[in-house]
């Protein structure tokens, strides 16, 4: 798929301005367009004061759930900028959400297997669900049949969803127990986000989509992906912010999930390449992804051509 224009380089001042004058609203991606791991990108905390000078509304719109909304502030706050929770939305967050609003599944007496992080654990606790899973530290414990106290315990029956998402502690034990549940077939599959890889400084590292797909082979199984581009994650913000698509911009780093999400949801959008694209891929008009309108070598050109 691709777009009908050819995408737009940012590499003068008018063509900045021009960028910024059209929109009110900024939805950023955060890993590889704000920052790489530890690594703040350069000029962003100077590009986001300016946007907020010049009346902007800013939103994070980010596919990594490792972390809850209020573990971001924090992550946030440790390079000095103050982002409020309300302004934050993860893949986490929206998986729980699928799992309250259209799985309806019933808090304090359903639970959730999580094969991933505490961004999702945290963020299912708000909406009243218990969790399984996750960080357990029994499933630290290499995988043996005869002494994983999962397999002996049997299966809780009161799981009715696996979630699956990025998880830095992925092993075999991990694996073989949610491979359990998702061979119930009443227990539903959810997926925070499809993402292949993960960009970190210097390194491009195994994404959510990689883990996840193992488990979906394993099973035979296609997860509901609730992160960026599932329109049902833009149509949850446009509503709670109450905002007009058309005076927003998607800025993120990847052409399948960011750019998709922000072309099908008729918002602008902003391709930077400090994370997982090239130019070649922004340029190319065979590829199976739509383009931006807008792309730039990174964030701060912006903060740096208008100054
Ligand atoms: O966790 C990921 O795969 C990517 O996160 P991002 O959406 O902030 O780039
Ligand atoms: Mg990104």
């Amino acid at each position: 798929m691709t777009g009908s224009t050819a995408p737009i380089k940012i590499t003068t001042k008018e063509i900045a301005q021009d960028f910024l004058n059209q929109y009110d609203t900024f939805l950023f991606d955060c890993d590889g367009v704000l920052w790489l791991g530890k690594h703040l990108l350069p000029l962003i905390t100077e590009t986001l004061d300016l946007l907020t000078s010049l009346g902007k509304t800013l939103y994070f719109v980010t596919n990594n759930s490792t972390k809850s909304r209020a573990a971001y502030t924090k992550k946030f706050a440790s390079f000095g900028i103050t982002v409020k929770e309300d302004q934050i939305f993860t893949s986490g967050y929206a998986s729980a959400l699928h799992v309250r609003d259209s799985l309806k599944l019933t808090p304090g007496e359903d639970k959730i297997w999580v094969f991933g992080e505490s961004g999702i654990t945290e963020e299912l606790a708000l909406m009243g669900y218990e969790s399984l899973g996750c960080d357990d530290p029994r499933l630290d414990e290499p995988f043996d049949i005869a002494t994983s106290p999962f397999i002996i315990n049997g299966l809780d029956p009161k799981v009715k969803c696996v979630i699956a998402g990025l998880d830095t502690k992925v092993n075999y034990h991990r694996l073989a127990i949610t491979l359990q549940y998702l061979q119930q077939p009443s227990v539903e599959f959810v997926a925070t986000n499809i993402d292949s890889t993960f960009p970190n400084k210097g390194y491009i590292l195994p994404g959510a989509g990689s883990m996840i797909e193992s488990v979906a082979y394993a099973s035979g199984r296609t997860p509901a992906a609730c992160g960026k581009p599932n329109p049902n994650m833009l149509n949850a913000i446009v509503k709670a912010k109450n905002l007009d698509r058309s005076k927003c911009c998607m800025v993120g780093d990847r052409l399948n999930t960011d750019i998709r999400f922000g072309v099908e949801g008729q918002l602008g959008t902003l391709l930077v390449l400090t994370g997982i694209e090239t130019e070649e891929r922004v340029l190319n008009t065979a590829g199976d992804h739509p383009r931006p309108k807008y792309f730039a070598e990174k964030l701060g050109d912006l903060y740096e051509l208008t100054n």
